[in-house]
């Protein structure tokens, strides 16, 4: 079979950089071009024994030294930055150096922002291998640690130089990680693009199988759009937030449940408590709501919220940081395939909305 590699650019002038997509790449082309000597590998100790190896294989003429951080989303933590800054100092890493990121969001996220602040910046490159860090997290620049007080609450933007997906790195994926990225994918329908929401829905059980054409599509459709958001508004000052759809209620899910509830997840569940909001307001139909309840659904996505009293939802959704002069903006779905960002500070309407959307039960349907 011929195997191909397809590449995205996201376009950012002088800080342009590739997204090179393929089943296979980290065995069989060089991984980026023009690496310096020193540099650091940062994995989690699930990545790290699956793939670190096929890297190192490609990096013998470098001088690499890795670090490995616990797996799970307690990982992006101010300790693991700090922990991750003392290996970097005890090699003496120059500000010429680069760090790679092997792994899924949270190491993306995490590296990321050490190598935002590291020397004020050095090289960073990015190895997705989670389906939500090919489709969404490793482009587009946006790194950040959590804090006990709400998600990504510290961070930078700070784009990578390069993204190398190897869609063959999802074949370890579980499903209930695998169905998160999906979340991420029906957002950019959602979103954007009508069209692929359509696709979407047409091609659920091919995606459900891993079916490659269908998966490849998928990534390459969601990394077009998101490259295109971000080349039109890197540091989210208009559209970039409509990326956030389902992020405000579903970061408050995650801060509040970090250990049952995995970020695809709560997004999926977020999403729905958006469009129930909207469709509350008489701006988005009956039909449009369902269609998308029925696509999160045959995804294997969670598309109730756990219930929680509204003033712990108020507290985490307060610290979002779309929030301005003191009023929540919440990014709504108008109709499949576009969405505005709405000032909204009736918290009867919120309440409603998210009151219709949770569920003593609500877990992954995995
Ligand atoms: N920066 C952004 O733009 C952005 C976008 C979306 C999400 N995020 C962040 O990303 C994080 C979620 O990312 P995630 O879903 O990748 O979670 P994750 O990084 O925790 O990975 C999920 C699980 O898969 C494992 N894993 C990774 N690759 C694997 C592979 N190939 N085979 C087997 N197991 C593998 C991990 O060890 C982990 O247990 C959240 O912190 C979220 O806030 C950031
Ligand atoms: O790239 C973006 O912009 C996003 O909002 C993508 C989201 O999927 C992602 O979860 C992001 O980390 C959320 O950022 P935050 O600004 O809400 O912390
Ligand atoms: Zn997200």
């Amino acid at each position: 079979m011929q195997e191909t590699t397809q590449q995205i650019i996201v376009g950012l002038d002088e800080r342009s950089y590739p997204i090179d997509i393929g089943a296979g790449l980290l065995a069989r082309t060089p991984l980026f071009d023009n690496l310096p000597k020193q540099l650091l590998i940062v994995t989690n100790t699930v990545v790290g024994p699956l793939y670190e190896a096929q890297v190192r294989a490609q990096l013998f003429a470098h001088d690499v030294v890795t670090h490995t951080i616990d797996d799970g989303e307690g990982a992006k933590s101010l300790d693991n930055f700090g922990a991750i800054i003392d290996t970097l100092i005890a090699h003496n890493f120059n500000r010429d150096c680069a760090i790679i990121a092997l792994g899924g969001g949270v190491v993306g996220d995490l590296a990321g922002f050490v190598a935002a602040t590291y020397q004020r910046g050095v090289n960073f490159y990015q190895i997705p291998t989670t389906l939500l860090a090919q489709v969404d997290s490793s482009v587009g620049g946006k790194t950040a640690i959590n804090h006990p007080g709400g998600k990504n609450l510290v961070g930078a933007f700070y784009q990578p130089q390069g993204v190398l997906i190897d869609t063959q790195c999802l074949s370890t994926l579980n499903d209930r990680d695998y169905a998160c990225g999906l979340a991420e994918v029906v957002k950019y329908g959602i979103i954007a693009d009508a069209d692929f929401f359509a696709w979407l829905e047409a091609h659920q059980h091919n995606l459900n199988q891993r079916d490659s054409a269908a998966l490849t599509y998928a990534i390459r459709r969601s990394c077009e759009i998101k490259a295109e958001v971000v080349a039109a508004d890197e540091r989210e000052q208009s559209v970039r937030a409509l990326l956030n759809l389902g992020h405000t209620f579903g970061h408050a899910i995650e801060a509040a449940h970090y250990e049952s509830w995995k970020h695809g997840e709560a997004v999926a569940a977020g999403t729905m408590i958006a469009a129930t909001l909207m469709h509350q307001l008489g701006e988005l139909t009956a039909t449009e709501l369902t269609r998308i309840e029925t696509l999160l659904n045959g995804l294997k996505l969670p598309v109730r919220a756990p219930k929680m009293p509204l003033e712990r939802w108020q507290t985490f959704m307060q610290r979002d940081k779309k929030v301005k002069g003191g009023t929540l903006r919440f990014v709504l779905p108008t109709a499949i395939g576009a969405a505005c960002l709405r000032p909204i500070s009736d918290w009867q309407a919120i309440g409603a909305a998210i009151a219709a959307m949770s569920h003593a039960d609500a877990r992954s349907p995995l």
